[in-house]
């Protein structure tokens, strides 16, 4: 599960988060939406620890990002933009590179399982990362995340610049981790996959969360008019 008190990020004296009140617990994906700026990253790096709050706390199954933040990369798997791996080493290689790292020592059938339930095709499994398009290297990093057990996945722009298969194949993947019990949260700018996948989605506006709304009470028309009157 994943919750922030109070949650602040200022710069200067520019307030990029403000006051962040957010709770998503496991089985729940929350979609983060706003335009550029209006604090999802920050949020995202927040609970990865890799920004230290103003004020407020993040917290990653009940733990403190800020008091802990070694011991929460064991409990989440993060997926940015663009999937850093290594481009001269392998899916399967990568996966197991990345696995051994959390602890987890799996053999040359477990990992093409892991890979296979993430979506890749067999044949890309022990194929050079430098020839994976960017959907493909996206599967080998929710290989990862399910490799780790993580029960916290941040994606960041999961679906940016994914053709739509490869991005409806992201849904899938992401609704059956989510219904095994991993908590979700998703910055994008994809209002259509927020709907399709999400269980909850927040609109954010210069560092306030402004709007939240569950899916399944709105449809996908409400959605955009709704993000269009607060942004
Ligand atoms: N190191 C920094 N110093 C000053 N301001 C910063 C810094 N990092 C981020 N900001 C500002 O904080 C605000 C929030 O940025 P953030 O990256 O969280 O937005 P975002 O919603 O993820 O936008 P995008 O959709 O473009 O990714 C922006 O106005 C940004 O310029």
């Amino acid at each position: 599960m994943l919750e922030a008190k109070k949650l602040t990020k200022i710069y200067g004296d520019y307030v990029a988060l403000n006051d962040l009140d957010l709770s998503v617990k496991a089985g729940e994906i929350f979609a983060l939406l706003g335009q550029n700026g209006a604090g999802k990253t920050t949020t995202i790096n927040l609970f990865l620890g890799f920004l230290k709050p103003s004020s407020g706390e993040a917290y990653i199954n009940g733990i403190s990002v800020a008091d802990y933040p070694q011991e929460i990369k064991n409990h989440l798997a993060y997926i940015p933009e663009t999937v850093l791996l290594y481009p001269n080493l392998t899916g399967r290689e990568n996966l197991e590179y990345f696995s051994a790292l959390a602890g987890f020592d799996y053999n040359k059938q477990q990992l093409g399982e892991l890979l296979a339930s993430a979506g890749l095709q067999h044949q890309a499994f022990d194929q050079r990362l430098a020839g994976y398009s960017k959907g493909m290297r996206q599967k080998v990093g929710i290989a990862i995340a399910i490799a780790k057990q993580a029960k916290v996945l941040l994606l960041d722009e999961p679906t940016s610049g994914l053709d739509p298969k490869a991005s409806n194949d992201f849904s899938e993947i992401i609704s059956t981790l989510s219904k095994n019990g991993t908590a979700i949260l998703m910055a994008t700018h994809d209002i259509f996959r927020a709907k399709e996948v999400a269980t909850h989605i927040g609109i954010m506006k210069q560092g306030n969360l402004q709007a939240v709304v569950k899916s399944s009470d709105i449809s996908a028309n409400e959605l955009e008019s709704l993000y269009l009157r607060t942004v």
